[in-house]
């Protein structure tokens, strides 16, 4: 009788079978497609602190009852960064499981403010561009619109994603950027920056706006790094993406990536994003996020990278936004101890203005 468990007989029996297959390669999508994804997560406080805690987006807005109704929320709502990873998260066995990189997203935008622990939402997907990869031709590079409902229909969050995805043929690897690309530079490295860098005095919305006005006028801009960091572990790297349903073999399968130019997994776009904008909001009174556009991920992360912050302030608006706060338009640059930017994105948040300290949910917010 055959030993199908004996190493000989094994490693030929792996050799001749079929394998049943995960995900989709870019020939599978079609522009218009739409792809309803299989019931994903139901939100929880757990999975929301966990996210919160290991991204260091030590806000208690999202966990105390009196920080939040102090924010105008009725009760600690799931914080937008997991909200969006808990979207996509199910969204990756049909459209990113297979391999290939998250490159960026634009138009993410948040259509409920104090989305509550419990809600179960739908996750839903259009094609919206394919297009071949000139550069690597084993890839070719999708865009989907994605959104995130409640169970009466109502969006909660919406984007566009733009991954590489491999081709069936030729053979997938997993892309990654070519050594003379990152070798890349000619030493004149501040030749093109400004002059002079202004740092807010504080985090309120007076600050940001008081920075801009220093930096008018001149060679100048409102720029400053985050002196937070994050060291990323099996914890970031595997384990938060898992938590929220993202299979991409990427994050936990270190034998698929041994043969990747990372080598090993890398860890997962949101997860780096999230952890850089954890830093930037410690130094802001954060009072609402709105959206991110234009959001790259430039080079890949691994386990026992540092991930740190920096940030632009682009705009300070007072007149977009409830009367204890402002809008301000930043740009945020995530980067490695190495000085690598790794992701970059513009974000629009309502930040509370210096009085905004006693504020209660009927504070004429026209941003529940
Ligand atoms: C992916 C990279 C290795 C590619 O680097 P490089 O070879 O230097 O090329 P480019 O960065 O110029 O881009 C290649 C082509 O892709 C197009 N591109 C790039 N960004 C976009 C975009 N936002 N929208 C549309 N098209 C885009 C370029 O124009 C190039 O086109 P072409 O010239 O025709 O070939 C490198 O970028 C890299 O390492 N990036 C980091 C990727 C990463 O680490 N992402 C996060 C981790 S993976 C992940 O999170 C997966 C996730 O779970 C999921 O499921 O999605």
């Amino acid at each position: 009788m055959t030993d199908w468990t004996d190493p000989d007989t094994f490693a030929a029996a792996l050799d001749h079978v079929d394998t049943r297959e995960k995900g989709r390669y870019f020939e599978d999508f079609a522009e218009g497609q739409v792809i309803e994804h299989a019931p994903g997560l139901r939100l929880t406080r757990h999975g929301n602190d966990a996210w919160m805690g290991q991204t260091l987006n030590h806000d208690p807005a999202y966990w105390r009852s009196d920080a939040a109704r102090a924010r105008g929320f009725d009760e600690p709502p799931i914080h937008p960064d997991y909200l969006l990873a808990a979207v996509m998260g199910p969204s990756v066995e049909d459209l990113s499981e297979k391999g290939g990189y998250f490159l960026g997203r634009d138009a993410v935008r948040f259509h409920e403010h104090g989305v509550a622990p419990g809600t179960e939402p739908r996750v839903e997907s259009t094609v919206r561009a394919t297009g071949e990869s000139s550069s690597r031709p084993e890839y070719g590079i999708v865009t989907w619109e994605t959104h995130g409902r409640d169970a009466d229909g109502d969006t909660l969050v919406s984007y566009e994603r733009t991954n590489m995805i491999p081709r069936r043929e030729p053979a997938a690897t997993d892309g990654g950027r070519s050594e003379s690309s990152r070798e890349e530079g000619d030493g004149s490295r501040d030749s093109e920056l400004p002059e002079t860098f202004v740092t807010p005095d504080g985090g309120a919305f007076e600050d940001f706006r008081r920075a801009l006005d220093r930096a008018a006028d001149r060679d100048a801009a409102v720029a400053y790094r985050h002196e937070r960091g994050r060291t990323m572990d099996e914890l970031t790297v595997a384990a938060l993406p898992l938590a929220t349903l993202n299979t991409a073999r990427q994050h936990h399968n270190g034998a698929a990536m041994a043969d990747s130019p990372s080598g090993e997994p890398v860890a997962y776009g949101d997860v780096t994003r999230s952890t850089a904008l954890g830093h930037a909001r410690s130094d802001e009174r954060t009072y609402r996020e709105l959206g991110f556009d234009d959001e790259r991920f430039h080079d890949f992360v691994t386990a026992g990278d540092t991930v740190f912050g920096f940030t632009r302030v682009l705009d300070a608006d007072p007149s977009a936004g409830p009367p204890r706060a402002g809008q301000v338009t930043f740009e945020h640059v995530a980067f490695t101890a190495d000085e690598r930017p790794v992701y970059s994105g513009r974000r629009r948040a309502l930040i509370d203005r210096e009085d905004a300290d006693a504020p209660t949910a009927t504070d004429g917010s026209t941003h529940p």
